[in-house]
């Protein structure tokens, strides 16, 4: 049976994003007609959830793209998992490969940051994914497994995680995975969380696919028994094709 399904949109990675572009991107969202089984969470730049919080329709949670591992302090500069609640956030996204490879987050550091999230009672979007000479080496399971490891050997339970497939070469390119490609990780992340946590686990946690999804090739995507959703960037941006993304997951 489909779990039920979520999309996430980072609505706007750090590089896009202006108080103009998001009152209209929240204007057609809320005028979006979504499949109702579909859970929608929106992940904006920090400077902008106030806003996204106070204009957009309930129907869809807010995410935060980032947050401190553990209770808040004397790190200036970080927002701690309090403040974002304070906010009215329910779910995080962490392990982005951005905050890997470009920022230098280790496996264990996301780990225990998806660790006290999940611990003060946010969801966490948890994302995992290989890079293009990792896949070209053969690498690509040993790395996503290394990743979800490092998850699961941190946190508390997989009640509140959804996970994030995201190939790295696929991200802002244009070069989707293909429905094959995708499907094969998912299941055998699947298959991983049976082997290593467990049957019910295995079966409730929700993988949703991201790497340039956009509403020609979601359909497809969305067949796969595996792939229970999307985390989309760029096509995020534009409100009825994300609303077609949604829409293609039920
Ligand atoms: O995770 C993603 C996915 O982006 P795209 O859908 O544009 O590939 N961006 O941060």
């Amino acid at each position: 049976p489909r779990r039920s399904s979520s999309v996430v949109a980072m609505a706007s990675s750090n590089k896009n994003g202006t108080k103009e572009s998001i009152t209209k991107l929240v204007s057609d969202l809320n005028d979006a007609k979504l499949e109702a089984d579909v859970d929608v969470v929106v992940a904006p730049p920090f400077v902008y959830i106030d806003q996204v919080k106070n204009s957009l329709t309930d129907r869809i949670e807010i995410a935060a793209q980032n947050s401190w591992v553990g209770k808040g302090g004397a790190f200036t500069g970080e927002i701690s998992v309090e403040q974002l609640k304070d906010i009215g956030c329910k779910w995080v996204v962490l392990g982005h490969s951005e905050r890997r490879h470009v920022i230098g987050e280790d496996d264990q550091f996301i780990g225990k940051k998806a660790a006290y999230a999940l611990s003060e009672g946010l969801g966490v979007i948890a994302c995992i994914g290989e890079q293009l000479q990792e896949r070209e080496a053969g690498k690509t399971f040993d790395v996503c497994f290394q990743q979800l490891k490092a998850y699961a050997d941190a946190i508390p339970s997989w009640d509140n995680v959804v996970i994030a497939y995201e190939p790295v070469w696929a991200i802002g390119t244009g070069k989707v995975a293909t429905p094959e490609q995708a499907q094969e990780v998912h299941a055998a992340l699947r298959d991983w969380l049976k082997n290593s946590v467990s049957a019910d686990v295995a079966t409730k946690t929700r993988i949703i696919y991201g790497g340039s999804v956009n509403g020609s090739n979601c359909a497809e995507l969305a067949k796969q028994e595996d792939i229970d959703g999307f985390l989309v960037g760029g096509a995020s941006l534009k409100g009825p094709e994300f609303a077609t993304i949604v829409n293609s997951v039920t």
